[in-house]
């Protein structure tokens, strides 16, 4: 079997495509795109998208259960039709990723492998029956949803996210295990169009999120119609009899052990990278703990000539970081720009709940944790002109500020578009801002951004008590 060679190979069309397989093959280089499944990856097919797209008819129906607040009285209820949505999620999702794939064929400088790939030798994979090489190796081969050692798991019909955004029959009842990202996301999902879900919580729910924020949230979140927070509780069996799931499992402050029935299970408990199923161990590349690929600053392997980014290589599990990443490795490696390491500074994050949180730099947490010397302004949605006409009764703005440089630590919000909200502050920290930018700009009267300012003000306020600040924004 002949051996083919590129000037580039690039694993998995997530981020891996646009960024560096397509971009690459219109500087004139020959590439091979190793892709098993969908163009687009994780976050088009399975991921951000189709979730998103499904969560806001959930902000919808929530949008109506509250209308009554504002004198607006829906006639009648509203009905949901579950089949139609996720049928209509699916088709769109289908048509958007198949769109790829003719433009991606008809690339004279692209071949695109349809077969598993794995490494055989250092630069050196086989794909179906095919031995190929390249002078530049980027692995993006992303990651896949872990599964949880608990008995009686192995062999009954769960979902994890992937069947989960395709299941279009409604469950009554779901039982969700996990607490992150994807457990509160399609919790607010199902619950708020009518699926009663009960979520296990093993340890702590949204981890990332300082005390104050996860309180917050929680707060909310607990007391959202169809949300049965089960806290320090894990389950020790799960059984699957007659279409029913029981169970059974520890309430970890009670000791005692407690049976739930549904006829929906969902397991999101974090993801494993695909190092495995590349055999990666057969390149030399070095994995780290999680079994994610080592990279350096500059998103080196150990393997001269080859590179990883995305989830697979595990800095950040976004799909803005990945991209991120491969427009980094795309200047620096394939235009031959300057050679600087990665600068992650403003690595801003979202969770698209209801409410929504989402931040920019450290929490008070990792403050403390690193001994930094902070003060802390916080400004609750009801306190601002905006938040009255929403008739907030929950979230805030938090801006962490550093004492002596006013530098910009840390920004979290908990509350109404908390997602774009965070924007406002995202370039500071790129630019890597002070408080007193926040305080001179011109904020649009009465917009949603007048928070951050608020938060901001009261940062300033709190740091009077302690140091001296200029007089330039001490009437701000
Ligand atoms: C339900 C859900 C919701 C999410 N929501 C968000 C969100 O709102 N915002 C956000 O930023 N992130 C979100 N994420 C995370 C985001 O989807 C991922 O971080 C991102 O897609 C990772 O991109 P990637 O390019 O590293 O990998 P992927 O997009 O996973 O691409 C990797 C590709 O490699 C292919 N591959 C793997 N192994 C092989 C092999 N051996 N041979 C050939 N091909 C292979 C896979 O088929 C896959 O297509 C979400 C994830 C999930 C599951
Ligand atoms: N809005 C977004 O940006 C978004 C949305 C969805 C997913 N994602 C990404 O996808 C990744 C995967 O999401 P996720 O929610 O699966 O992971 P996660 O890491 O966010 O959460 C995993 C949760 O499972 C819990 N857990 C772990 N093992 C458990 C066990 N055996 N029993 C019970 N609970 C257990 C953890 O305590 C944690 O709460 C995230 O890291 C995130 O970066 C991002």
């Amino acid at each position: 079997m002949a051996t083919k060679h590129y000037d580039v190979i690039v694993i998995g069309a997530g981020a891996g495509l646009p960024k560096l397989g397509s971009p690459a093959s219109r500087l004139g280089l020959k590439v091979a795109l190793l892709e098993k499944g969908r163009l687009g990856g994780t976050c088009l097919n399975r991921g951000c998208i189709p979730s998103k797209m499904l969560i806001h008819p959930a902000d919808v129906a929530l949008n109506i259960d509250e209308a009554h607040r504002f004198e607006v009285n829906p006639q009648g209820g509203y009905t949901v039709d579950f089949t139609a949505l996720i049928d209509r999620v699916s088709k769109t999702i289908d048509e958007d990723s198949f769109s790829i794939n003719p433009r991606i064929e008809a690339n004279e400088m692209l071949d695109w492998y349809k077969e598993p790939a794995k490494f055989v030798d250092k630069k050196t994979l086989k794909v179906g029956d095919q031995i190929i090489t390249g002078d530049k190796i980027f692995i993006a081969a992303g990651s896949r949803p872990t599964i949880p050692k608990i008995k009686g798991l192995d062999g009954i019909p769960y979902m994890t996210s992937t069947e989960a955004l395709r299941h279009n029959q409604q469950p009554k009842k779901l039982i969700v295990i996990g607490a992150g990202y994807i457990a509160c996301e399609l919790a607010h999902f199902y619950a708020s169009l009518g699926t009663e879900v009960f979520i296990f919580v093993r340890s702590t729910p949204l981890r990332h999120v300082d005390e104050e924020v996860r309180d917050e949230f929680l707060r909310v979140f607990k007391d959202r119609k169809n949300i049965n927070l089960l806290l320090k509780c894990s389950p020790e069996e799960i059984k699957y009899e007659d279409k029913v799931y029981t169970a059974t499992y520890v309430d970890y402050e009670t000791k005692e052990t407690k049976t739930l029935q549904s006829d929906a299970l969902l397991v999101a408990v974090g993801v494993v990278p695909n190092t495995d199923l590349l055999e990666v161990e057969k390149s030399g590349i070095e994995i780290k703990e999680g079994n994610f690929i080592k990279v350096d600053d500059h998103l080196r392997t150990n393997v001269p000539g080859v590179w990883a980014l995305g989830d697979i290589a595990g800095n950040y599990l976004f799909r803005h970081s990945a991209n991120y990443e491969g427009e980094y490795l795309l200047e620096t490696i394939l235009y031959k720009g300057e050679d600087y390491p990665i600068d992650y500074t403003g690595m801003p994050w979202a969770v698209f709940t209801n409410p929504q949180i989402a931040g920019v730099g450290y929490n008070e947490e990792e403050l403390k944790k690193k001994e930094i010397k902070y003060v802390k302004g916080v400004n609750p949605y009801s306190s601002s002109a905006m938040g009255m006409a929403l008739r907030s009764d929950h979230g805030f703005v938090k801006i962490l500020v550093e004492r002596y440089t006013r530098k910009l630590l840390g920004c979290i919000i908990v509350g109404h578009e908390a997602s774009t909200l965070i924007h406002e502050v995202i370039p500071l920290f790129r630019l890597h801002g002070t408080l007193d930018d926040i305080l001179k700009m011109i904020h649009i009267h009465p917009a949603l951004s007048e928070l951050v300012r608020n938060a901001a003000r009261k940062a300033r306020d709190e740091l009077m008590k302690v140091e001296e600040v200029p007089l330039s924004i001490r009437f701000k």
